[in-house]
């Protein structure tokens, strides 16, 4: 386990049972087996796992949400199991299903929160950011799930927490708002807030990530920066006919449509972050780089990958279904 310089949470063999289950002739299930993580201030850990992992119940420990079984949780230096309103005020939490009160409507509710803390977050500046005036009027019992999850996102926020867990932060979100959140998390954690999340998605940890863990079956199985993950496993024939992706940050708008043929997949994932993917030969390389040259286009950065985070955590974690 890596030691971040300046710790938000520590967790050490953290054992969750839970039951005693009917399901299993009254004995107890062991969800989570000895997970051990840290996250730093301004970074973004991800724990990283398949449905079921442990995940969830790993934060919800951590948040004081669970009682655990076992082990040690440190959160900004207290335990969470025994803290009080103290260590709560300083940490924001946003939950999988929301955990709002179903008529509720959304300013008034921010407003409420906000008025709970002595230096919150100002809620109109939240609720421009986060686009809530386009449904400012809704109860959240009929907010979209995307709504629902920004919402959920600025209660989480609105009392400028030190510590931010997201469980899923993408889910239910449409392209436009998860550009929004991506990058308010970044904003976040360049200001020194420590950031964990959870996600099952490999792009979320990806584009998120400083620091990532993978949890399968309630352990820890792998841990590193992306790129560390990224260069695990199985080295890549270099003349072989592997799917490759590649990445180059350019001026943003750029209209590469038609440049390469049609089964290598050209898309603008953020402003100015270009990937191409697909069974890439030099003669690829070749047809993007004449068309730089001929729109005078000069790349800032630029990566060539054989392998994604998905490779490597399929690698890993089988490939059975949980
Ligand atoms: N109270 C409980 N009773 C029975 N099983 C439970 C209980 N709590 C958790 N589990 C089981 O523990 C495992 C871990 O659950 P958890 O929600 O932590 O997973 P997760 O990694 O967050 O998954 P997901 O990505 O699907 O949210 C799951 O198999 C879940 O069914």
């Amino acid at each position: 386990m890596r030691s971040p310089l300046s710790p938000v949470l520590s967790i050490n063999g953290l054992i969750k049972d839970v039951g005693p289950l009917s399901s299993m002739d009254g004995r107890m299930l062991r969800v989570v087996s000895g997970v051990s993580l840290s996250a730093g201030r301004g970074q973004v850990t991800a724990l990283l796992g398949a449905n079921g992992a442990g995940k969830t119940t790993t934060l919800e420990c951590a948040q004081g949400l669970q009682k655990r079984s076992g082990g040690s949780i440190s959160l900004l230096g207290q335990d969470p199991a025994t803290a009080g309103a103290e260590l709560r005020s300083r940490v924001g939490v946003m939950l999988q299903d929301g955990g709002l009160p179903p008529s509720a409507r959304p300013v008034p509710l921010l407003r409420h929160i906000a008025g709970l803390y002595a230096h919150p977050w100002p809620v109109d500046d939240l609720i421009q950011r986060l686009g809530i005036d386009t449904f400012s009027r809704t109860t959240v019992r009929r907010l979209s799930g995307g709504q629902k999850q920004r919402l959920a996102l600025a209660a989480a926020l609105v009392g400028r927490p030190e510590v931010l867990f997201l469980d899923e932060p993408s889910a239910g979100l449409d392209p436009q708002s998860r550009q929004l959140v991506f990058e308010l998390i970044g904003e976040l954690r360049d200001a020194g807030m420590g950031i964990i999340l959870t996600t099952h998605l490999m792009d979320d940890a990806q584009r998120l990530a400083d620091y990532v863990y993978i949890i399968d079956g309630g352990r820890n199985v792998a841990e590193g920066t992306v790129q560390e993950l990224l260069q695990r496993g199985p080295a890549v024939d270099a003349g072989a006919d592997h799917v490759r992706t590649l990445t180059f940050d350019a001026k943003p708008g750029l209209d590469l449509s038609g440049v390469l043929p049609a089964d290598v997949v050209v898309l603008e994932e953020r402003a100015g972050s270009y990937t191409a993917t697909g069974t890439l030969t030099p003669r690829h390389l070749a047809m993007l780089a004449e068309w730089w040259a001929a729109h005078d286009v000069m790349p800032a950065a630029m990566s060539l990958q054989a392998r994604s985070l998905e490779d490597v955590f399929l690698d890993i974690s089988g490939k059975d279904i949980r």
